[in-house]
């Protein structure tokens, strides 16, 4: 599978699913990574890896229907088949989720539905939780509201700050994104029309 990953910054979520799509016995191949913003040190990464970049820098377009545009040729240009989001900060529009349904991956830093939006692991922690995690979604319309595909739980310490707790949450996001990436990659997990997730049985 044909994959393209979203990324804003550093993309430690991305080093992780390039050496996942880096694997023999893996299901994906990454064949471009887009960035939102110039410069970043997740390009550095792909090109280290020998894969494709571009930036498209939000701050050109006039609108996000043509900045979701640009990504999307830029998706058709490559062949992609599937997208993941890896620490993408803009919110797509809905005719672009809409022609992507059940093609593109986000991660998430809570176990959602708990802990929505920006800065999930300071929810968990003010909200007092012991056990939060990661969650990887199709990205539906709604923010952060798509059907799950994988999830990890991480334990919340006494002496965790926002900071020894994120890193945690970090290392959890780093082997369920690979994971989900292989599962929806190989045919395994797909999105129905009703917006669930249906496992392949071989039965
Ligand atoms: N429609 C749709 N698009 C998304 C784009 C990115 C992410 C990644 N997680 C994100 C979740 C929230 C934000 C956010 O609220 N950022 C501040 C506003 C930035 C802006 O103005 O664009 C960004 C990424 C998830 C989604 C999603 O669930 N649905």
């Amino acid at each position: 599978t044909r994959v393209a990953v979203l990324i804003s910054g550093t993309g430690t979520n991305l080093q992780a699913l390039i050496e996942q799509a880096k694997r023999p016995s893996s299901a994906a191949e990454i064949v471009v990574v887009i960035s939102n913003r110039p410069g970043v040190q997740g390009l550095k990464r792909a090109s280290l890896a020998g894969i494709q970049t571009r930036v498209v820098d939000h701050k050109l377009y006039g609108s996000r229907a043509e900045f979701d545009g640009t990504i999307d040729g830029v998706l058709e240009e490559f062949g992609v088949e599937l997208v993941c989001l890896a620490g993408f900060m803009r919110i797509l529009t809905g005719t672009f989720v809409k022609k992507w349904n059940g093609k593109l991956l986000n991660i998430h830093p809570s176990l959602l539905p708990s802990f929505k939006g920006v800065n999930a692991q300071k929810q968990a922690l003010q909200a007092g939780v012991r056990v939060t995690g990661c969650t990887v979604h199709f990205v539906a319309e709604e923010v952060d509201a798509g059907a799950i595909v994988v999830q990890e739980a991480v334990s919340v310490l006494g002496s965790d700050t926002e900071d020894s707790l994120s890193d945690r949450i970090r290392e959890a996001e780093h082997r369920a994104f690979p994971a989900a990436l292989e599962l929806v990659a190989s045919g395994t997990v797909r999105l129905k029309e009703d917006g669930h997730v249906t496992w392949k049985s071989n039965s």
